[in-house]
């Protein structure tokens, strides 16, 4: 018996003639315990064989990805043996979810090969095209957050300044934005955090945030974890308490879920 739910995404892809992911709600609700963050262990050579490999690229037979392709050719990107076939799970339908999230998947966008061959790349910019699944995202999240006494969003440079801000104000939280290195003009704490290849810092202000406080950190996407760990390791170093970890995309092969432990993190589409 087919799911209703996943018959009216399929659907809508097709008219929306949007690339397709696969959807899930997913959410961790495990107590806070020390962060395992504290590791900055290197992920070059898996991650890059990871996104390399055919199977990050291509779940479905070529039979298959012919058809879909056919019924609903991508937006931009010409490589039908990419794209991926929209499920909703069942967990997404059992929380009464109403269709949300499988019209946030159908909206995001991936482009292969970007920024480098191997790369699929989730794109949240035409999520951002579609006001009903932009504004859905955000809500999704407030609804998460409203009750948990969160008094601070932190967002991630980029793409966690285009979500972090509305949720904020939403749910009565100041916004504090974590940023590449040397960008933020005043005394700043930094946390250097490992990359596909070589390491990168993250710095916030001095005084933006004050031990004790309640943080929820919010980015578009995990992949291997080293960003969202920095992150939680600058907040516990000032003694904020980190809630929860959101991402609007979680590409769970990658596994970053693990890198966070026992940190909750609460994601709204899932990539595979
Ligand atoms: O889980 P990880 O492996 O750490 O990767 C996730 C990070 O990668 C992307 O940002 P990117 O570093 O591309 O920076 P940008 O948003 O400034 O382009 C994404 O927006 C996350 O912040
Ligand atoms: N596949 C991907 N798409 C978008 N942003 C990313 N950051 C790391 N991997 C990414």
């Amino acid at each position: 018996m087919p799911n209703l739910n996943f018959l009216l995404a399929k659907s809508r892809l097709m008219a929306s003639n949007s690339m397709m992911q696969k959807a899930s709600l997913l959410s961790s609700s495990n107590s806070l315990a020390p962060s395992p963050c504290t590791s900055r262990r290197p992920l070059v050579a898996p991650f890059r064989r990871f996104l390399a490999s055919p199977c990050a690229q291509l779940s479905l037979t070529r039979s298959q990805s012919c058809r879909l392709a056919a019924l609903s050719p991508p937006l931009r990107c010409n490589a039908t043996g990419s794209v991926k076939r929209q499920e909703m799970a069942s967990q997404d339908a059992q929380e009464g979810q109403d269709g949300r999230v499988a019209r946030i998947a159908s909206a995001i966008r991936v482009i292969p090969d970007f920024p480098k061959p191997g790369i699929m790349f989730q794109d949240i910019t035409t999520l951002l095209l579609d006001t009903k699944a932009f504004r859905d995202t955000i809500d999704l999240f407030v609804e998460r957050y409203k009750d948990k006494d969160i008094s601070v969003v932190a967002g991630i440079e980029a793409r966690g300044f285009i979500f972090g801000p509305p949720i904020a104000l939403a749910i009565g939280a100041k916004f504090v934005p974590m940023r590449k290195p040397n960008k933020l003009p005043g005394e700043v704490i930094s946390e250097e955090y490992s990359l596909e290849y070589g390491t990168d810092t993250m710095e916030m202000h001095v005084g933006a945030v004050q031990a004790g406080e309640r943080a929820l950190v919010i980015d578009d996407l995990i992949a291997t974890g080293g960003t969202l760990c920095a992150a939680i390791r600058l907040l516990e170093r000032v003694g904020v308490h980190v809630v929860e970890c959101a991402c609007v995309i979680e590409l769970a092969e990658l596994k970053g879920r693990d890198r966070l432990g026992d940190k909750p993190l609460f994601v709204l589409v899932n990539a595979a």
